[in-house]
């Protein structure tokens, strides 16, 4: 994948990574420290992270680099143990600290994957999977990019795209809508506070499972690639449809408002391929997107919350998903709740395995709170992860910071 080339080449120091095993996507994120000329021995961090690290001020070693992404199709997971191969495993190699004679390295790991693949990944590269909750560390990646970096959030409404500046201290409690494979949908209350309130199984696979077999598309961006160009309302049956091309107003729906997702496809005599796959595209993602749309409402609706943030790879920063979305939540909720989306969308689960780290000490390297260069972000004083985010970044964005050592 795009990352794999990135990193044999550059020969960058790769000293934490983490894992994200979900239904679909394998997720990564790798900290890459700037300056390897400390380094005194090429091969493991494990046995030489202070050695590895300039002091900080406060005489904590200190590594500075960059937060990588990279995802890989979790049907391909060989791709991803190669990438993790041509890193030498020089990258998250950590002793277990509770055993320190133990030769045990180990990585953190969230997702199904994370239980389902613990054997591939021991005979494969020798390395145990240090297994974290898969809903815990959603809610601490978000949380994370909520309050650390600089313009993750944003609306986007009508092909308009705005950032918006979040409060730390004004952060809780919001709804977190994650849309994988399956959705989950959590309420957040505080830094580990939180409670998975719903879901629904119509989530990414779906539109992607779905939109295989109807469309024949190889892969899931050329079934998105398609969903452009295609119009859902050869298929979607409107309300205008059964009204004769008016509006039912009295109940507050419009002739264009859709009654029945694929709805046409039993009152015409046409086959499947008869339609165009674009259009059965559009109509899949439509009802997806706007499904989970309505769900999220209703969920925030039923605990009083004002703001929903999604994420999840279905998303894929694409305008039409994230517009469906956004005109379903504000059809619902009339205006009073809004949808809000997420630059590292697909990371988070990853995110919140790679700083569950800092619960354990690692051979002397503790991952901490991470705090943005901007003055407009956190404030708090005491932090020990410093990050902004490269202004070039797309979904695999690489986040600049800084790692303080215990
Ligand atoms: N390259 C891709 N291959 C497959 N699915 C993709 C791809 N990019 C985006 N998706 C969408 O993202 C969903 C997976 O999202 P993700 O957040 O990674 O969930 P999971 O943890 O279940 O893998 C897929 O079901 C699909 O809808
Ligand atoms: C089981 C899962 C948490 C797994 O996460 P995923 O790999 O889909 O990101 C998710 O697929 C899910 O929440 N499914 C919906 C199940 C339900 O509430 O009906």
């Amino acid at each position: 994948m795009d990352h794999l080339a990135d990193v044999s080449q550059s020969q960058t120091q790769i000293s934490h990574l983490a894992l994200d095993i979900g239904g679909s996507l394998i997720k990564l994120v790798y900290f890459c420290r700037y300056d390897d000329s400390c380094r005194d021995d090429g091969d493991e961090l494990r046995s030489q992270n202070d050695s590895l690290c300039s002091k900080s001020d406060n005489s904590k070693p200190v590594l500075e680099g960059r937060l990588h992404f990279a995802k890989f199709e979790t049907s391909k997971i060989n791709d991803c143990l190669d990438f993790l191969r041509s890193m030498k495993l020089r990258l998250g190699g950590f002793h277990d600290r509770t055993a320190p004679s133990s030769d045990k390295i180990f990585i953190k790991a969230t997702g199904g994957g994370a239980y389902k693949f613990a054997d591939l990944f021991k005979e494969k590269l020798g390395v145990s999977l240090d297994k974290e909750d898969e809903m815990e560390c959603l809610v601490t990646g978000a949380n994370f990019l909520l309050k650390a970096v600089h313009q993750e959030a944003f609306t986007y409404l009508d092909g308009q795209k705005e950032f918006v500046q979040i409060d730390p201290n004004d952060l809780y409690p919001y709804l977190l809508v994650n849309i994988g494979s399956g959705v989950s949908m959590i309420k957040v209350d505080g830094d580990g506070k939180f409670e998975r309130v719903s879901g629904t199984s119509l989530g990414g696979g779906t539109f992607w499972g779905l939109g295989r077999l109807l469309t024949k598309c190889k892969n899931f961006d050329e079934l998105l690639e398609l969903s452009h160009r295609g119009n859902n309302r050869i298929l979607d049956m409107l309300v205008g449809d059964i009204y004769g091309g008016t509006d039912y107003a009295k109940i507050g729906l419009s002739s264009t408002t859709i009654a029945s997702s694929f709805g046409k496809a039993i009152s015409e005599s046409k086959e499947l391929g008869d339609y165009q796959p674009e259009d059965v595209s559009r109509s899949l993602l439509r009802m997806i997107s706007n499904n989970i749309g309505q769900i999220s409402y209703l969920n925030a609706l039923r605990f009083g919350l004002k703001r929903i943030f999604f994420a999840g790879f279905f998303i894929r920063g694409h305008a039409y998903t994230m517009d469906t979305i956004s005109v379903a939540v504000n059809f619902w909720s009339k205006g009073e709740a809004k949808a809000m989306f997420l630059r590292h969308e697909g990371f988070l689960g990853t995110l919140g395995a790679f700083m569950s780290y800092e619960k354990q000490c690692l051979d002397g390297l503790t991952v901490h709170k991470m705090q943005q260069k901007f003055p407009i972000s956190v404030s708090s004083a005491g932090d020990n992860i410093y990050c902004s985010l490269n202004s070039n970044s797309d979904e695999n964005g690489s986040i600049e910071c800084t790692v303080y050592g215990t």
